[in-house]
Formats: structure tokens, C-alpha cells, sequence
């Protein structure tokens, strides 16, 4: 704690009274001085049940914190709700949040000159912004996920958040009664929580225990139960020792420990906004990272999860089957995990994991690498005339892995979603939904509404979706997002008309759209970049600032 604010010495400690009175008002004693200030970044709100469970945790750290000397200092950070917000305008703001967060907890750590700092969150964005936030800051930081949701229960069946937005296709198409949609809306979400299935909250919140930043065991404990609230306490005591050895988050996140993180997505079946925030992570962690290295990943580390949204079970399954720990244990006796980097509990990733049991056999969540659900990882980066810069799909278990279809292009996610529900949609169909990338959304919105109404209509094995935009952890299907360049930037997805043929190859990793280069070129000619939909405010600059999804769409990337 190189800091003269806490000194006493009569050269600087004097220049710090005034900075010190501030203290006193806040109950402070002289004895304050000599402990380390740490920061707990509470995501607490009423906007979602991602987050309304969150103030016993800020609570418990608060206590933790104390109890192992330091003075906890409690600051809060935003969030909106992705499931809220679905296909609503809304939408345009979720990873805008991202940014928004990730700068709260880089300007109150900073502008406090923390010690330290505990960042809770809940909803999708909270993970990646506070990641972001605790690596721009860089001072010694845990993670503590809020916690998943219990599943909903009707008719025997779990429930979750997805179960609803299928319905949706489902009662569309005739195959739902009215009764049975009415109840499935009101029992999928029971209590707090974040949504349930290996979806982006629980792809973000394992990723980060594998990073080595959150404790073993917490990224998939469930809000309400007590253990939650222990992890907590115990997050708060490893990371006042952290400030002792001043363990900082770019100690622990390096090129070999995303690898380990992006092993555990791949092997839990994590969602593709992992690709996009891992790529903003690393950015903020200043480590060299790029979307081909998701390919070389995907290519050696097989699928072991059988996890929503395209497998069977939801987080609080792969807890009671042992966690992330014991998904990492298979994978690092595989040798597909770095043993040797360091993690927030002042071990190694191999000394973390030196007690984790083996496998039960009374358990079919986590396969062994032995005997996969997927011999290969699921996260696939595509490329082709449609996404020279690369773009992301889910690519396992699919029935019809290539499609080549007629285009259905809508320029907006509502036109699509009323095309869909109203039966215009036909298998075969590669259906383009553009000008929603970083720039031309703006914001970058989620589609799980018309991809979850394609697979509720049982299109989703022989209907493409292409998007600049991206997807809900969720989504399933013959999709690809993050389709780069955008159309807002001229991409060549702004050229394609309606009825032209496009291939989604999942064997080739080819995303390509059939029109020759002259007819290209003339379409180019005559395309004109839309008028910015907003000109004012987060959104507009955003949209003005956001660098490409193949790069994370990050907002501070001038090199
Ligand atoms: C399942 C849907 C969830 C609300 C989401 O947005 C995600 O996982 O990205
Ligand atoms: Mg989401």
C-alpha cells in the first residue's frame, strides 16, 4: 500500500489531511489509516432477478472484509436485464452496459485510490464489465458471481428463460395451448438468480473461476442458497491476502490462463458472447489475443457438458455434479489446462484442483475427456465473403451442418420476428438480420427472440440465421452472429438482396454468399451508409466508438 494518504509522516501525511477528514465524516479512526481500503463493487438492483438477490453478498463482503482488517468501501454499479429487454429497443443497451460498468469500477477504484476491489454482479454484462474494470484498474481483485437461478417447475418439466422464448414459436405455431403458454410464462423464473442454463451469465462466471479470478467452487452456486453467501465472506479474506502480496489481476490473466478459460467455455458449452467479451478482456488485460485463437482452441478441447441451451441440464446440475472444478480436473489431466498459472487464492490452478474427487459415475452432467459429448469444441469462428474478419457459431450436434439457401433480409429484429411468427419463414431459408453490429444497432443486440421462436416453430435445424448482431447464450440453431465487417461499416452483408443464395458451412467454417465480385461492385456503388439512428447520449457514442466484433467491440482500442 504505497500511499501517503494513510501517512502520518510530517512531509506528506500533512498534505493529506484534508483527504483524511473526508474519512472521519464517515466514521473512521485514526487506526483506519494503517488498513487497506478496499473497494466491493455492488451490483444490487430491483431491475432483474439477476440482481435482486445481490445485498447479502455486498453484506457478506462488507463483513469479510472487516473481519480480515481492511475498510470495505461500497460503491454501486449498473446493470439492465438481458432477458427483460429481449427484442425490445431496449436490448440496444446490454453491452453498452458493458462498457458502462466495466467504467464505474475502473473510475471509483481509481478516483478512490483503492487498495482493492470486490466486484458482485449478476446479468450477462456484469461479468465482462467488471472484468474489465478490475483489469484497467489493475489493483488486487476477486470476482463473486451472484449466483444462478433455481429452475421453474410445470407439468414435471424444469423450466428456465429459454423454455419461454421457445414457447413463444411454440404457441405461434399452433402447438401450445393458450393455458399451458400462460403458465409456462409465469413459473420459468421462481426467485433470484441468473438465468439457469450454460447461457452467458454462467458461461462468464465459470470462465472467470477457470481465469483463476473467483474462487473455486462459486461460479456455479445458486443465489439463494446459503453457500453463496459463505463463498462470499471467503472471497473477501482471500482478497485482503491478495493485497498483502499485491497479487494483481494481470498476475493471473494471461495468454496460457484465457487458454484455460476458454477451455472450460468450450467444454461447458458456453455461450458465443464468451468470444466477443473474451476479446475485450484481453484487450483491457493488454494480453495478445485475437478470434482465431477461439479456432485453435475449439479444435483440441472436446465438449463435456451435457448443459441448456442445446444440451439437457441447467448449472445448479453441474454444481451438484462438481462444479467447475471438476470440469477443469478432467481437462488438466488431459493436459488441456496450464497447472502452473497463478489464481487469486495465492495457488496454482494444479494446487486448486489437488483435492477434487474424480467423476461419479452416479452423475451423466460432466462426461470424461475420455468419452465426450463432442469430440471437438462448439464455438466456431467462420469466415468467408460475408465475414472476411471472422464470425461466430455454435456448431455441434447441428442435423444439417451446411445450409444454402435463399436470403430473407430484414434490416431491423422486429420485421424479422413478425416474418416468423406470422409463417412467412420456410425451411431452407437463410434468413440475414443486419444493421444490428456495434455501430449499426446500435449496440449490438441479442436475437434470441426470433431464434427462440425458430426453434419453438421446429425451424431451427433447416432455417440459417446470419446477424451482425449477436446472440443470447440461449440460442441455438443454424446460427452465425457477429457477422464482420458490419453493414453499418459496408460490409459486404449490406449487399446481399433478398433471394440471394447463401452457404453456412459448419464442416468448412464458411459463411459465403454466391454473387460475383462485378455484380458486388455494383451493388457497392450504389450503397449508401444509413443516417445514424441515434445522434445523442450512450447509445450515439457507442456507436461511435465501438471498434469491430472481431476485435470485442471495444470502445478504447486506438492502436
Ligand atoms: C438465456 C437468455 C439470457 C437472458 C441471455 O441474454 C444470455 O444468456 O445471453
Ligand atoms: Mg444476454
Amino acid at each position: 500500500m504505497s500511499d501517503n494518504r494513510r501517512s502520518r509522516n510530517i512531509t506528506e501525511g500533512v498534505a493529506r489531511a484534508p483527504n483524511r477528514s473526508m474519512y472521519y465524516a464517515m466514521g473512521y479512526t485514526e487506526s483506519d489509516f494503517g488498513k487497506p481500503m478496499i473497494g466491493v463493487a455492488n451490483g444490487h438492483s430491483t431491475i432483474t432477478p439477476c440482481n435482486s438477490g445481490l445485498q447479502r453478498l455486498a453484506d457478506a463482503a462488507v463483513e469479510g472484509l472487516r473481519a480480515a482488517g481492511a475498510n470495505p468501501q461500497v460503491f454501486g454499479t449498473p446493470t439492465i436485464s438481458d432477458g427483460m429487454a429481449m427484442g425490445t429497443e431496449g436490448m440496444k443497451y446490454s453491452l453498452v452496459s458493458r462498457e458502462v460498468i466495466s467504467d464505474c469500477v475502473e473510475t471509483c477504484v481509481g478516483g478512490q485510490w483503492m487498495d482493492g476491489v470486490l466486484v458482485i454482479g449478476g446479468c450477462d454484462k456484469n461479468m465482462p464489465g467488471g472484468m474489465m474494470g478490475m483489469l484497467r484498474a489493475n489493483v488486487p481483485s476477486i470476482y463473486v458471481y451472484g449466483g444462478t437461478i433455481l429452475p421453474g417447475r410445470y407439468k414435471g418439466q424444469d423450466l428456465n428463460i429459454v423454455s419461454v422464448f421457445e414457447a413463444v414459436g411454440q404457441f405461434s405455431a399452433g402447438k401450445m395451448s393458450e393455458e399451458d403458454f400462460c403458465e409456462i410464462e409465469k413459473r420459468a423464473i421462481p426467485g433470484s438468480g441468473s438465468c439457469g442454463g450454460m447461457y452467458t451469465a454462467n458461461t462468464m462466471s465459470s470462465a472467470f473461476e477457470a481465469l483463476g479470478m473467483s474462487l473455486p467452487y462459486s461460479s456455479t452456486e445458486a443465489n439463494v442458497h446459503e453457500e453463496k453467501v459463505e463463498s462470499t465472506r471467503r472471497a473477501a479474506a482471500v482478497l485482503v491476502e491478495a493485497v498483502k502480496k499485491d497479487l494483481k489481476p494481470r498476475d493471473i490473466v494471461t495468454r496460457e490462463s484465457i487458454e484455460n478459460a476458454v477451455a472450460v467455455i468450450m467444454a461447458t458449452g458456453g455461450s458465443t458472447n464468451a468470444v466477443l467479451h473474451f476479446l475485450a478482456i484481453a484487450h483491457a488485460a493488454g494480453v495478445e489475443w485475437t478470434i482465431d485463437d477461439f479456432e485453435r482452441m475449439r479444435k483440441k478441447v472436446p465438449v463435456l457438458c451435457n448443459l441448456k441451451p442445446s444440451g439437457q441440464y441447467l448449472a445448479v446440475d453441474l454444481h451438484r455434479a462438481g462444479g467447475i472444478p471438476a470440469v477443469m480436473k478432467e481437462l488438466l489431466e488431459a493436459g488441456l489446462l496450464h497447472g502452473h498459472c497463478m489464481t487469486i487464492t495465492g495457488k496454482t490452478v494444479a494446487e486448486n484442483l489437488a483435492d477434487v474427487p474424480d467423476l461419479s459415475p452416479d452423475q451423466d452432467v460432466i462426461q470424461p475427456v475420455s468419452n465426450p459429448i463432442y469430440a471437438q469444441g462448439h464455438l466456431a469462428i467462420l469466415k468467408g465473403n460475408l465475414s472476411p474478419e471472422g464470425c461466430v457459431a455454435k456448431i455441434t450436434g447441428l442435423k444439417n451442418p451446411v445450409i444454402t439457401g435463399p436470403a430473407r433480409v430484414f434490416d431491423d429484429e422486429q420485421s424479422a420476428l413478425a416474418a416468423i411468427m406470422a409463417g412467412q419463414i420456410k425451411a431452407g431459408d437463410v434468413m440475414v438480420l443486419r444493421y444490428l453490429g456495434p455501430k449499426g444497432g446500435p449496440g449490438m443486440p441479442e436475437m434470441l427472440a426470433p431464434t427462440g421462436a425458430l426453434i419453438g416453430q421446429g425451424l431451427g435445424e433447416s432455417v440459417g440465421l446470419i446477424t451482425d448482431g449477436r446472440f443470447s447464450g440461449g440460442t441455438w440453431g443454424m446460427v452465425v452472429g457477429h457477422v464482420a465487417p458490419e453493414a453499418y461499416e459496408g460490409g459486404n452483408i449490406a449487399l446481399v438482396q433478398e433471394g440471394d443464395a447463401i452457404t453456412i458451412d459448419a464442416h468448412q467454417l464458411l459463411l459465403q454468399l454466391h454473387v460475383g465480385d462485378e455484380e458486388l461492385a455494383r451493388r457497392r456503388a450504389q450503397w449508401k451508409q444509413p443516417v445514424p439512428r441515434y445522434t445523442r447520449g450512450v447509445l450515439a457514442k457507442f456507436a461511435r466508438n465501438a471498434c469491430s466484433a472481431s476485435s470485442g467491440a471495444v470502445l478504447d482500442k486506438f492502436d
